[in-house]
C-alpha cells in the first residue's frame, strides 16, 4: 500500500519532491517542450498551498549528452507556471543546496541542481546501498519526508528514487497516483485486449511483447514502425538493403532472432504488416508484401492502406488498446497516415491507453486525442504495460511512516 498526499502532514514540513521533468532542450540551452514540467504543477502547487517547504529534485538528460544541462531554465519555468518565485541553486545536496533547503519557508519552493550532475545517480542500486549515497545522506538530514511524483523514471534504482524513500517517509505525488491507478492494474482492463507495439526502440518491445504473451495479457500483438520491419525479416520476408541497413545499423539485427521465436511461439496472436509505404519521386508509395523487395534506396517508413484495414478490423473487437511508439515516420507528412490512423482507431475503444515519450509528440502533432490515458512515462509505462514491479514504486511502498506531529 503506497501513501498518497492525503496521508502527509504537509504544513511545516520539508519535503523532497522527485519529479520528472526531462525534457527536450534546444541549441541555445532552453526548454523546447514543458509538457512535463506542466504535468507536475498540481502536485508542487497543492503542497506549497497545504504550507509545505519543497525542495525538487530531478534529472535532465544523460551524462556526455546535448541534453545534459542545469535545472535553472526548468526551475525559471515553473515559477511562471506556479504563479510565485522559485529559486534555484547549482547544487544538490552540498553545504550550499542543504543551507537552501534549511532557510525555505511554509509555502516556498527551491529547485535543486540536476541530479545526475553526481556520478551515484547515473547508477542502479538496491534500496539499501541507495540509502548510503553521499545524495542520500547528503539530504536526508534536512528533510522530514519524501514524495515521488517522477513516474516516467520509476523504473530506474537511482538515489533519488529508491535511496530516499528507505531513509524517509515516502508518498506518491498527484502524477504517480494517476499514473498507478491506470497502469497498476492492466491486469484488471477489459478484454479483448490489444497491445500495438511500434517506433524504434525494438529491443524494448521485444521483452514486452514475450512478457505480455507468456502471461496471457495480449490477445493480440499488432506489430508496426521499426517493431513491424523486423517481425517481417524474422518472417522471411525480404525488406531490401535499406530497412535491412538501419536495423543493423541501429545495433537491432539480433533482434530478428528473437523475433523469430515469438514468431514460433505465438505466431497466432502476432500480427504483421500486409503492405509498407516507402519513397518514390519524393511520394508516398504502398507496396503489398508479394511485391518486395522495394527498389534501391526505398525504406519501409510506414504501414500500408491494407495493414490499416487489417489491423482496424482487429480493433473494433478490442475492449482495451494499449499503444506504444508511431506506426511509421510521422516526422514526414507522407508517412504520417499510419500513426494519424491506427491511434485514432485506438481511441474509439472502450480502454485505450498510450506512452512514450515520441509517441506522445506525435499524438500533439497529429492532433489525435480521446485516449483514456496518455502516460507521461515511455520506459517506465512499458514495464508496467508488462504487470512487472518498478524499483521505485516499491521503494514507496516499503517506505517507513510518517511521525505523528507529538513524536
Ligand atoms: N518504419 C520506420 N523506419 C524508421 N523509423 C521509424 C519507423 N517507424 C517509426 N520510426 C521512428 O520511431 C521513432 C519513435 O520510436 P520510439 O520507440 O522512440 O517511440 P516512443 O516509445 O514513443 O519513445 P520513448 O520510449 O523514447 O518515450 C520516431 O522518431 C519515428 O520516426
Ligand atoms: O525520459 C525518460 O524516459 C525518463 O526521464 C528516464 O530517463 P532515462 O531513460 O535517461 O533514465
Amino acid at each position: 500500500m503506497i501513501a498518497t498526499l492525503d496521508d502527509l502532514d504537509v504544513e511545516g514540513t520539508t519535503v523532497g519532491v522527485r519529479v520528472d521533468v526531462n525534457s527536450p532542450i534546444d541549441d541555445d540551452g532552453t526548454l523546447a517542450d514543458d509538457a512535463r514540467l506542466r504535468a507536475h504543477v498540481d502536485t508542487l502547487s497543492e503542497l506549497v498551498a497545504r504550507g509545505g517547504r519543497v525542495a525538487v529534485l530531478a534529472h535532465q538528460g544523460r551524462p556526455g549528452g546535448d541534453e545534459f544541462v542545469t535545472l535553472e531554465p526548468h526551475a525559471d519555468r515553473l515559477s511562471e507556471l506556479l504563479g510565485q518565485p522559485v529559486d534555484y541553486v547549482d547544487a544538490t545536496f552540498t553545504n550550499a543546496a542543504r543551507e537552501a533547503v534549511r532557510n525555505l519557508d511554509d509555502g516556498d519552493c527551491v529547485v535543486l541542481e540536476n541530479t545526475r550532475f553526481y556520478s551515484e545517480e547515473y547508477m542502479e542500486f538496491e534500496p539499501e546501498r541507495a540509502a548510503q549515497t553521499h545524495l542520500v545522506q547528503g539530504l536526508e538530514p534536512v528533510l522530514d519526508a519524501y514524495v515521488n511524483d517522477a513516474f516516467a523514471a520509476a523504473h530506474r534504482s537511482q538515489p533519488s528514487l529508491v535511496g530516499l524513500p528507505t531513509v524517509l517517509p515516502g508518498y506518491a505525488g498527484r502524477v504517480m497516483e494517476s499514473e498507478l491507478d491506470v497502469l497498476g492494474s492492466i491486469e484488471e482492463t477489459p478484454e479483448p485486449r490489444v497491445y500495438v507495439l511500434g517506433g524504434a526502440k525494438v529491443p524494448d518491445s521485444i521483452d514486452v511483447a514475450w512478457s505480455i504473451l507468456e502471461k496471457g495479457l495480449a490477445d493480440h500483438v499488432l506489430t508496426a514502425g521499426v517493431v513491424g520491419n523486423v517481425f517481417l525479416i524474422a518472417d522471411g520476408v525480404d525488406l531490401g538493403d535499406a530497412s535491412s541497413d538501419f536495423i543493423y545499423d541501429q545495433g537491432y539485427w539480433d533482434e530478428i532472432d528473437r523475433a523469430a521465436d515469438l514468431l514460433d511461439a505465438y505466431g497466432d496472436r502476432i500480427a504483421l504488416p500486409r503492405d509498407v509505404a516507402v519513397a518514390r519521386d519524393g511520394d508516398r508509395h504502398e507496396l503489398g508484401i508479394n511485391a518486395l523487395p522495394p527498389g534501391d534506396g526505398e525504406a519501409a517508413m510506414d504501414i500500408g492502406s491494407s495493414t490499416l484495414e487489417y489491423y482496424k478490423r482487429i480493433l473494433a473487437d478490442a475492449e482495451t488498446v494499449i499503444l506504444n511508439g508511431p506506426a511509421g515516420v510521422f516526422e514526414d507528412e507522407c508517412f504520417e497516415t499510419g500513426t494519424r490512423q491506427l491511434f485514432g482507431a485506438a481511441t474509439e475503444r472502450p480502454m485505450s491507453i498510450v506512452g512514450g515519450g515520441d509517441t506522445a509528440s506525435a499524438l500533439r502533432q497529429l492532433g489525435v486525442e480521446g485516449f483514456s490515458h496518455v502516460s507521461t512515462g515511455g520506459g517506465a509505462a512499458l514495464r508496467m504495460l508488462t504487470a512487472e514491479p518498478l524499483p521505485a514504486v516499491t521503494a514507496l511502498e516499503n517506505a517507513p511512516e510518517q511521525p505523528a506531529a507529538d513524536d
